[in-house]
């Protein structure tokens, strides 16, 4: 089928970046993004383009390049479903917070949802791909719901996964090291496959059946995951024993075998998906019995949990066992730097910690507002509302946050962190002034130096 017409449902971190590149790409084809959440629609449309929802490196150049050309956004989910051939689902699928799997498996009420509305409004052939990360056998869910509307319309389902990280979305997603495209029907991969090919080598289209291609994007997740509790696991490890983590992760990644990426230790890893996924992949093990497999993976989790806890430990015992009215200010609150995503950053698990022993923390992001930090403290239901706003400000430069501070802790990795005026922050602070940098990326001796008291990952 030549495609002229796509619809993207869900305008979120995927769905906006991924359709903004295919656009930009295929100027022939045009493009509608839609989504349930009108105001997350109209900051799309805002001809300030730094208010768009999504902060991508990149990302606000291509959609100025393609808005109103072959790129809309639009509430109206229907008339985009009803004229389109091919229909992305790119919707969120977050862990189930309640009911049969609760903690685990992947809630996919909105992917049903989706399903379920393509069903009623088409009334011609579509292709639909799955873009949402899903459990394995979903495509099977989607096949049943759609071929039982009764009117006659064939649908292919195809799972095209996507691997872009966030921060880099945009390099990503214009040089993937794959596309992958699970599905059973070759015209249908054919379509989907030439719509890529206008950018991306054919020799990096990667084909398989469904099933894989589902399981292939859990198991990329879970690989990404599993390195980094591999190397905080051993970051543990050096601390106690005068190994130093960074020569460690150095030595063995030069072995090719192993490579050099991802073996950054790190006060836990974060974001939506790394959690999310490997826990459904867990849970899906689980659910076949496969307790050996299952085990296995939630270690990844588990180890992570502990790193983010060791992390507050150490601070709190390092303050002389107690950080109760002690001021600690926080460098990032996003869960990796170049964005203003938040979900399961690690900054909001230590400071809930933190805060749950009375510590007063005064937070720096250049991209997370004051109300997302209070949202992301709230939504863990640990105390009220009322304490969580006494206990946590935002500051609006790195300079008030850390002014008085007892301690900085650095939680994301920004650049602009290490260009910072370190001797006028240390003047500023209460002594002996202690930095955690939970991202290995200040230098020990010049802290030192200047009369900090430095602590790290794995050194
Ligand atoms: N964030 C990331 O870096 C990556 C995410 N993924 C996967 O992609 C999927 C989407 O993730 P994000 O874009 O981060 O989520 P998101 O939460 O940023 O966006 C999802 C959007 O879907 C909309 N939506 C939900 N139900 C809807 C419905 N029935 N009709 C219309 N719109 C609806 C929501 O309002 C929201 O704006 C997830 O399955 C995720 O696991 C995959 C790779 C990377
Ligand atoms: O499915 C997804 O959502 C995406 O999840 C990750 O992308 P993302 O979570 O956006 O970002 P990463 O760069 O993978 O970082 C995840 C977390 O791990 C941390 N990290 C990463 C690398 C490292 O060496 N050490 C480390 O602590 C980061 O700081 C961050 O908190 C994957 O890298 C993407 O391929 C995938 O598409």
């Amino acid at each position: 089928m030549k495609i002229t017409k796509i619809c993207c449902i869900g305008a979120g971190y995927v769905g906006g970046p991924t359709m903004a590149v295919i656009a930009k790409n295929n100027p022939h084809i045009k493009i509608t993004i839609v989504d349930i959440n009108a105001e997350r629609i109209a900051a799309w449309n805002d001809d300030d383009v730094s208010k768009l929802p999504v902060y991508e490196p990149g990302l606000a150049d291509i959609v100025k390049e393609t808005r109103h050309k072959n790129l809309f956004f639009s509430t109206d989910i229907n008339t985009a479903i009803d004229e389109s051939e091919m229909i992305f689902i790119s919707v969120n699928t977050p862990t189930k917070t309640y009911g049969k799997g609760k903690g685990m498996a992947s809630d996919l009420k909105h992917v049903e949802l989706c399903a379920r509305n393509i069903a009623d409004i088409a009334k011609t052939d579509k292709i639909v791909v799955e873009k949402s990360t899903l459990p394995v056998r979903t495509a099977q869910a989607i096949k049943s719901i759609l071929e039982n509307t009764g009117n006659g319309v064939t649908f292919d389902i195809l799972s095209n996964p996507e691997f872009l990280a966030e921060g880099t979305a945009i390099d990503d997603l214009l040089h993937p090291d794959r596309i992958l495209i699970g599905g059973e029907s070759e015209e249908a991969i054919d379509s989907l496959a030439s719509i890529y090919a206008s950018w991306v080598p054919r020799e990096k289209i990667l084909r398989t059946n469904l099933w894989s291609s589902e399981l292939s994007k859990l198991t990329a997740n879970a690989f990404l995951a599993q390195r980094i509790s591999s190397i905080n696991a051993i970051s543990e490890l050096c601390e106690h024993t005068e190994a130093n983590v960074n020569e460690v992760a150095k030595a063995i990644g030069m072995d090719s075998r192993i490579g050099s990426k991802f073996l950054k230790a790190s006060v836990g890893f974060g974001g939506s998906c790394f959690q999310k996924d490997i826990l459904n992949l867990v849970y899906v093990a689980r659910s076949y019995s496969l307790n050996e497999v299952a085990n296995y993976w939630e270690q990844v989790i588990i180890m992570n949990d502990h790193q983010k806890r060791r992390f507050s430990d150490r601070l709190i015992k390092t303050l002389y066992n107690t950080v109760s009215g002690k001021k600690i200010g926080f460098l990032g609150w996003a869960f990796k730097k170049d964005t203003n995503d938040t979900r399961e950053s690690a900054a909001i698990y230590v400071a809930d910690h933190l805060v749950s022993e009375q510590a007063y923390i005064s937070v720096y992001d250049p991209k997370v507002s004051a109300v997302k930090i209070q949202t992301d403290l709230n939504y863990l239901n640990t105390r009220t509302e009322a304490d969580n706003l006494k206990y946590v400000e935002s500051s609006n430069t790195p300079y008030e946050a850390l002014k008085d501070a007892h301690a900085v802790a650095i939680m994301t990795e920004w650049d602009e962190f290490k260009t910072y005026d370190w001797v006028r922050i240390y003047k500023d602070m209460k002594k002996p002034a202690f930095i955690f940098d939970g991202r290995n990326i200040l230098d020990k001796s010049s802290m030192e130096t200047i009369g900090f008291e430095y602590y790290s990952i794995g050194q």
